[in-house]
């Protein structure tokens, strides 16, 4: 008997390898849809740019594989699938496992409006290195502290790569008109940042992925040491396939351990490397235990910090011109690009929760507006982190100095002069034609940094808050 047609619904898994969503739906006649939808739009602008890049990406593989492309849909999926299942008469809806809070939520209504006419949705793991249920301390809770929660998932070792797409795939005749994928833009509200977003991209999807992998093994020995450089490329810069899922983290793992079997030299680099995306799967894993960590403080004493809500000096800071380089420089590779070197992300986190003592929460909305590898884990956790509010957080006493950290990582000037000078026209053409002017900068380096200090020890006189 052939197998029967299945739908598979495309979210955030834009990859053939490792994708055991689509290898499941394509056993027999499979349709790939996408859907415009409620969450969709509610991302931030340079996320969507990127998306819709990974997603042109990945419709120009599946062509090739089925001589179809992806059905492009706008509406909302517990809406609109058990019409298309119906249509196909599919039983079954493939979906990789994407575990945000908002598409939890979604994924139970979809499944609860399939379900009325006999159907199903059926979830695959392959976001994450291993389920998170399985990551537990010895007593069955969850962990709060990255150290331990390392050491117990290295000691289970990461699932193996799953299923990988045929080759050849049968696609059914989509029984509704999609949208063209030319005329899509997705973030129509980047202006014309979007074609400086678009000069200044890297290559989307799955191969560029691997060819990208491929040239930071080649030079994963210099990891450990050269990766806070913001002057060098140093790091890997996989975190933006890594958010659309154009690679997996279990593939990601094995490759880099492989590299770190044959070449002796390369091991510590390798490993650190894989500690990074074990700093990816705690995010996510503290994400999933408490979901409320993407709109408010890890630890609840914090809510009562006297954070300062937008002013003047946060939008200085949101437009690059808080007049101090290193901070300056960075925001606009951001605004540029949507990347910013994670030393540097670091620094202006800092500068805008403690000099400016300035809520966490607008430089999050920010960076989730702004970054091409937005996350909602890795965002979250971070922002918290800095702020000295979240799990295994920096104290708050830990205040980065730009100036200092300039210095150490950025020596010769170089990032600083990049981003300040030889693209400043790059940066102003992402502005609006007419800004209101803002009244200088306050806020020197010893004044912000003493009034954070202030602030944080009358906090923990009237709350009791530990470090
Ligand atoms: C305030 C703040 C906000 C951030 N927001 C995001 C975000 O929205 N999306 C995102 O992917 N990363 C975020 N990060 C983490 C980090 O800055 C990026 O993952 C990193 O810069 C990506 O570059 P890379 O791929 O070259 O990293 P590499 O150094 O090559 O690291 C490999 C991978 O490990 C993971 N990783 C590395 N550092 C971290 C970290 N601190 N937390 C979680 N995972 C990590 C990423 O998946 C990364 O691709 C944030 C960091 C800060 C300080």
């Amino acid at each position: 008997m052939s197998p029967p047609p299945a739908i598979f619904w495309l979210t955030r898994d834009f990859r053939f390898s490792d994708n055991a969503a689509l290898a499941a739906a394509a056993r027999g006649p499979v349709l790939a849809v996408f859907f415009i939808d409620r969450l969709l739009m509610a991302q931030g602008a340079a996320s969507r740019w990127r998306l819709e890049r990974g997603l042109r990406a990945f419709d120009a593989e599946l062509r090739r594989r089925s001589g179809q492309g992806v059905l492009i849909l706008r509406g909302e999926p517990d809406q609109l699938l058990p019409g298309l299942a119906a249509a196909l008469d599919a039983a079954k809806v493939h979906q990789s496992d994407w575990p945000a809070p908002e598409m939890r939520v979604l994924q139970a209504r979809v499944d609860a409006a399939l379900q009325v006419g006999g159907r199903r949705l059926v979830l695959h793991p392959g976001h994450l290195l291993i389920h998170p249920r399985l990551v537990r301390t010895k007593t069955g809770g969850s962990y709060r502290v990255y150290t331990p929660f390392a050491r117990t998932l290295r000691g289970i070792g990461p699932d193996q790569p799953g299923a990988s797409a045929p080759e050849r795939i049968t696609q059914a005749a989509p029984p509704a008109k999609g949208l063209a994928l030319e005329n899509l833009n997705l973030a129509p509200d980047l202006h014309g940042g979007r074609a400086v977003l678009d000069r200044h991209a890297v290559p989307a999807g799955e191969a560029a992925a691997l060819a990208r992998l491929d040239a930071f093994l080649d030079r994963v020995t210099d990891y450990e040491t050269r990766r806070d450089r913001t002057d060098l490329e140093a790091t890997s810069g996989l975190s933006e396939h890594l958010a659309l899922g154009e690679i997996s983290p279990r593939s990601l793992w094995a490759l880099a351990r492989a590299r770190g079997r044959d070449t002796p030299a390369a091991s510590a680099g390798v490993e650190k490397f894989l500690s990074e995306l074990i700093w990816r799967e705690f995010a996510w894993h503290l994400l999933i235990e408490f979901p409320q960590m993407a709109s408010a403080p890890w630890r609840p004493e914090w809510r009562d910090f006297p954070w300062q809500g937008d002013s003047d000096q946060a939008e200085a800071w949101r437009r690059a011109e808080t007049g101090i380089p290193l901070i300056d420089a960075g925001l606009r590779e951001m605004r540029v690009t949507g990347r910013m070197h994670n030393r540097v992300r670091m620094v202006v986190a800092s500068w805008l929760t403690k000099h400016l003592l300035t809520d966490w929460r607008l430089g999050l909305a920010h960076f989730q507006d702004s970054l091409s590898d937005w996350d909602p884990a890795a965002n979250a956790m971070n922002w918290q982190w800095v702020a000295g509010c979240g799990p295994d957080a920096s104290p708050f006493f830990r205040i980065f100095n730009p100036e200092t950290q300039a210095e150490r990582h950025d020596p010769a000037g170089r990032y600083r002069q990049l981003w300040l000078e030889t693209r400043a026209a790059d940066y102003r053409a992402t502005l609006p034609r007419s800004q209101r002017a803002l009244p200088p900068a306050r806020v020197t380096l010893e004044a912000g940094r003493q009034r954070a200090l202030d602030a944080y020890a009358s906090f923990r006189q009237t709350t009791g808050a530990q470090e």
